[in-house]
């Protein structure tokens, strides 16, 4: 039986449940629309039981705030998960740490580490990652290979991420590094998939089993070592290049370069910081980068728009790089409505209370699941026509997304794509850098056109959640789609550019590069 909430407070509606399971069942493998639904009859909060916890979905950008950011302090914390995040992490994934002071020092450092300044140095990567991408591109268009296009983006995406964190390009995707980084997320999902774990759906078994009985203890050992080994491996080869003083500037150098040992902080724990980097920030990317070209084909007229953009800024003899950021609104906005109208997650960003909150006259007890409805933010009324894909909606917001989550004004917030307070998405710089340079070099050489059926009429490009994976990530389902150069001459410049990068290198940093992502100089 739940505790009576303090005097004049109450506690906070929701749709009734069922025992033992909440309502768990109401949920369907793609949970945003029911999310929604329950927004909408409930207003801006709403309590569901799944699993062993209390869910409270934040629907409103001024509750977001009240709670998310006023009461960051005590709304920070993520909830407790003994398998996954204890036993299999050590406690040290960095993503599922609870709100301690180890979590705190660690967060200290990776914001220093990401601060849109310091992003601002992966730019070089960034711009020559683009450049091979919409040359592999081009290359499959011409071989009417209409698939491949979503493994060059998720190539671009980890090539992206290792070489911010590690100094270590990806050049190509069939390779053993793509292999064991995707395997263990792989086998990482698996494991915190509904269900995996009995302990991580009831938490206090883990109190009541001892542990020598505790059947799911071995294969969370095999999982915890394998994954200790590979983001060791990275930690070490990286110390031994630095040793050698072949290592380029990344953010595992520069973490090095701190007092992380004099802060206590463990080399097991710091790697595990890094490994997080490469796990939160490439299939996020790649996630949003494919929907975007999805929805681009299904909104033509958005890619002429982007296309009238580019032209006038640019145009035909070189390709769009960073310094033409300011002339493209455009592109800036659709950085911003691929994150509205596809977030993430479809469950928002679980944070966990560690102590009593109230909002309004409404009571949140210790030890409940705090989540941003993303879906239900970015689909209310606030937006005409939500399910349109139109970036002309936040051609008024000149703004990155970390200035916006810091405005005073909560309705002024673009979008709730990297989450709030505390916790926000600290890759969330590189991460617009990296929707932007692509989508900008993408809709300047190609135009994305649907694929044709074997009477060579255009197919239906489906936008609905039909094309999503199901689970908690928003992930498209691979699909075809075709890309047509605009005209001959930026064909012959996004080829020469290509060439000219790959015989060139590219800075990291002050350090110069190879296409093999190894020092020069
Ligand atoms: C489009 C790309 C991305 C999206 C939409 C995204 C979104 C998010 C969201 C929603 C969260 C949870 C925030 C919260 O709990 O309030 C998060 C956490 C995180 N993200 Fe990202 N992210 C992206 C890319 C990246 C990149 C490129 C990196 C790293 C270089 C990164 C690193 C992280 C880390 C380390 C966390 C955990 C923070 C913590 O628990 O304290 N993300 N991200």
């Amino acid at each position: 039986e739940q505790q009576k909430p303090p005097a004049g407070l109450r506690r906070v509606p929701g749709p009734p449940g069922w025992p033992l399971v909440g309502n768990t069942l109401q949920l369907t493998s793609q949970p945003q629309r029911q999310l929604q639904a329950w927004s909408q009859k409930y207003g801006e909060l709403f309590k569901i039981r799944i699993g062993w916890h209390d869910w409270v979905f934040v629907n409103d950008p001024g509750a977001v705030k009240e709670i998310f950011d006023k009461q960051s302090a005590v709304t920070s914390g993520r909830v407790p998960m003994p398998v996954a995040s204890d036993l299999i992490s050590g406690g040290k994934r960095f993503l599922l740490m609870s709100y301690t002071s180890e979590w705190r020092k660690l967060r200290a450092i990776v914001h220093k580490l990401l601060t849109p300044k310091v992003s601002e140095t992966f730019r070089p990567s960034q711009e020559f990652e683009a450049k091979q991408m919409i040359h592999e591109i081009y290359q499959d268009s011409q071989k009417l290979n209409e698939e491949s296009f979503y493994l060059h983006v998720r190539r671009y995406t980890t090539s992206v991420v290792m070489t911010s964190t590690y100094g270590k390009r990806i050049p190509q995707w069939d390779c053993e590094d793509i292999r064991e980084v995707y395997g263990l997320m792989k086998e990482f999902s698996d494991a915190t998939a509904p269900g995996a774990f009995v302990a991580d759906m009831i938490p206090p078994l883990v109190e009541i089993i001892p542990s020598w009985l505790q059947w799911w203890r071995k294969r969370a050992h095999k999982y915890s070592e394998r994954q200790t080994r590979l983001w060791m491996k990275y930690w070490n080869d990286l110390q031994c290049a630095i040793k050698e003083n072949r290592a380029p500037d990344c953010f595992v150098k520069q973490f090095v370069e701190t007092d992380y040992v004099k802060q206590g902080i463990d080399e097991v724990q710091a790697a595990y910081v890094a490994g997080t980097m490469i796990e939160a920030g490439s299939e996020t990317t790649s996630s949003a980068l494919n929907s975007a070209i999805k929805y681009l084909a299904a909104f033509p007229d958005v890619q002429k728009k982007a296309n009238v953009e580019l032209t006038k800024a640019v145009g035909d003899n070189r390709s769009p790089t960073f310094e033409d950021e300011a002339d493209l609104p455009y592109i800036r906005a659709m950085v911003k409505e691929i994150l509205r109208i596809r977030p993430v997650t479809n469950i928002g960003t679980p944070h966990f209370t560690t102590a009593d909150i109230k909002y309004k006259d409404l009571h949140i007890p210790k030890g409940t699941v705090v989540s941003i409805n993303q879906y239900a933010l970015h689909y209310d009324a606030r937006y005409d026509r939500p399910e349109d894909f139109i970036p002309d909606r936040y051609l008024n917001h000149h703004l990155k997304a970390g200035a916006y989550s810091a405005h005073p004004d909560p309705f002024e917030r673009d979008h709730f794509g990297f989450g709030a307070g505390r916790r926000i998405c600290p890759g969330m710089h590189l991460a617009e850098n990296s929707l932007l340079i692509t989508l900008a070099k993408l809709l300047w050489a190609f135009e994305i056109l649907p694929p044709v059926d074997e009477h060579g009429k255009p197919e239906k490009i489906d936008v609905s959640d039909d094309a999503y994976e199901d689970g908690g990530n928003t992930l498209p389902k691979p699909y075809r789609i075709r890309f047509r150069v605009r005209n001959k001459t930026r064909a012959d410049v996004l080829e020469a550019e290509w060439e000219k990068a790959r015989v060139e290198g590219y800075y990291l940093g002050s350090t110069r590069v190879d296409a093999k992502g190894m020092m020069v100089s």
